[in-house]
Order: C-alpha cells, then sequence, then structure tokens
C-alpha cells in the first residue's frame, strides 16, 4: 500500500483553482520530487497534503495518508498523523521552531508525546537526536533558537520532525534560505537520515540540481498542474514539456556559467 496517494486534488481560493486536479503516490521508502517555478502550486500540494492548508483556501479530491483521508478532515483527526505517519520541513526554520522554548524541550516534545519517553529515556533521546544531526555539543540543547546560525536551526527543525519517526517526510524547499555554504551539508544530513531510516521522502524544489540528487522519480508542476513525470534521469535527459526543457535548459547554463568561473575561462 502506498504510503501517500494523492489523487484529483484540487485546491482552490475566492479566486480561482490553484492546484487542479494533481495525482502522484508514493510507496514506503520512496523519495519523489515536486518541481516547478515559483508559485507553481508545489508548497499549496504539500501542505493539502498535511491538512495545513491556510482557512482561505478549499481542497478537493482525495489524500490517503497511510490509508487515512486528509482533505474534509478535522484537524483533531489529522494531528496524530502528523508525528509518526508524515512530518514537513520548511524552507524557513524558524517557522517551525518555537522562539521562546530551548531547542533541547523543542525536540523532547515529539518525543515524550508520540513515543511516550520520560525522565533519563528522554534525556538521552534527546541528545541522541540531537547528535543524528550534529549538534551533540550540550550548549545546542540550552540555546534558543535566536542563538543558533541558520544552518544550525535547520538541523533542529529536521531533529524535531524526524523525532517521531515519521514514514514520510516532505521538505519544502528545506535549504532555499540557507547560505551555499552549509545547503549542501544540510542536504547531505537529510539524504543520510532517509536511506538510513528507509522513509519516503516528498521533496519539493525549484532547483533541478538539488532535487535530482535527492529523488528517484519527478513530478513537474505548472500553474497548478501537473505537465510531466517519471524518473528523474529520463525526465531530465529527455524533457517532453517545453517547460520542463526550459528548467532543464536554465540549470545546465548555470551549471556551464559557475564551470567556465571555477576554470578561470
Ligand atoms: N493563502 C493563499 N491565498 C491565495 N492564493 C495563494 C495563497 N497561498 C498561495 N497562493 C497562490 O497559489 C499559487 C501557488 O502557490 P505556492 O505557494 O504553492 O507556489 P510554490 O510553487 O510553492 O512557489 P514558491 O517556489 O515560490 O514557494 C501562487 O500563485 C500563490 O500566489
Amino acid at each position: 500500500m502506498s504510503i501517500l496517494d494523492v489523487s484529483g486534488l484540487t485546491v482552490r481560493s475566492a479566486s480561482g483553482a490553484l492546484v487542479r486536479d494533481v495525482s502522484f503516490s508514493l510507496a514506503p521508502g520512496e523519495r519523489l520530487g515536486l518541481i516547478g517555478e515559483s508559485g507553481s502550486g508545489k508548497s499549496l500540494t504539500s501542505l493539502a497534503v498535511t491538512g495545513l492548508l491556510p482557512d482561505s483556501l478549499t481542497a478537493s479530491g482525495s489524500v490517503l495518508l497511510d490509508g487515512h483521508q486528509v482533505v474534509g478532515a478535522r484537524d483533531a483527526d489529522l494531528r496524530p498523523l502528523r508525528g509518526p505517519v508524515a512530518q514537513i520541513v520548511f524552507q524557513e526554520p524558524l517557522t517551525a521552531l518555537d522562539p521562546l522554548m530551548r531547542v533541547g524541550r523543542q525536540i523532547a516534545e515529539p518525543l515524550r508525546r508520540h513515543l511516550g519517553l520520560r525522565g533519563a529515556e528522554l534525556r538521552s533521546a534527546v541528545a541522541a537526536a540531537l547528535d543524528e544531526v550534529a549538534l551533540s555539543e550540550p550548549r545546542f540543547a540550552r540555546a534558543y533558537p535566536h542563538e543558533l546560525s541558520g544552518g544550525q536551526r535547520q538541523r533542529v527543525a529536521i531533529a524535531i520532525a524526524l523525532a517521531a519517526q515519521p514514514q514520510l517526510l516532505i521538505a519544502d524547499e528545506p535549504t532555499t534560505a540557507l547560505d551555499v555554504t552549509v545547503q549542501d551539508a544540510v542536504l547531505a544530513l537529510l539524504e543520510r537520515l532517509v536511506a538510513e531510516r528507509g522513509m519516503a521522502l516528498l521533496f519539493i524544489s525549484h532547483d533541478l540540481a538539488v532535487v535530482s540528487r535527492m529523488v528517484d522519480r519527478i513530478v513537474v508542476l505548472r500553474d497548478g498542474l501537473i505537465v510531466e513525470e517519471g524518473a528523474v534521469a529520463q525526465v531530465l535527459q529527455h524533457p517532453v514539456e517545453p517547460y520542463t526543457r526550459m528548467l532543464v535548459d536554465s540549470a545546465r547554463a548555470l551549471d556551464a556559467f559557475l564551470d567556465a568561473k571555477e576554470t578561470g575561462a
């Protein structure tokens, strides 16, 4: 059975449809990339999948998360799914962090709620979670989010998202807000954790180079519609849709420019 099965998903605002008739599914452990330009509907799709759309927008169609229908469900019924089944890592780590709570307590919260850990067991699980994202010094557990760098905050957000051992991780442009020098380290961390835990991954990005590194299969969105999908190598080497070709060409042009700069040409 799929861990995520999206079928005919449409998201509307008062002025019209923003995501239109989107369908895709993810098997346990599978890694799927959702790509498209800014405004193509990637984030709204990921929010609809977890039932986190703002009240001003409505979803129709079907989203089955581990067999549970998300579209039309009450928030109280979705909350239990958000830890152990699916978790999102957002572009801006501060979205996920409480500015007034020390990092260690924020990581402890899902461990307590979803895994029932208490006392010494909880303390050692918090230390292990921080260790896993390479923040093992004790000062990190005691820090408030504003005392950390952007890359460290995103590591904490990843530790919180993974604490309840979700079967599906949704990463929505997880490195876009980070300095280029730390982007690679955070991607490598995500790549390792997803592989080690055998999690399914829905990876959202406008950056083809990043997506192709992280996933096996790609869905291309344009104006809220799926215009192309397939295995990553096939879509990138032989893009069928002019829109996908344009994305591939602009990624190639950037690569060539960077190569030329590196070789001093
Ligand atoms: N709360 C909202 N109310 C009305 N329209 C919205 C709302 N949120 C997003 N939109 C619109 O829906 C469309 C899709 O937005 P979405 O955030 O999913 O794009 P995206 O592909 O994730 O873009 P980006 O890469 O810039 O994050 C855009 O045209 C956006 O302006």
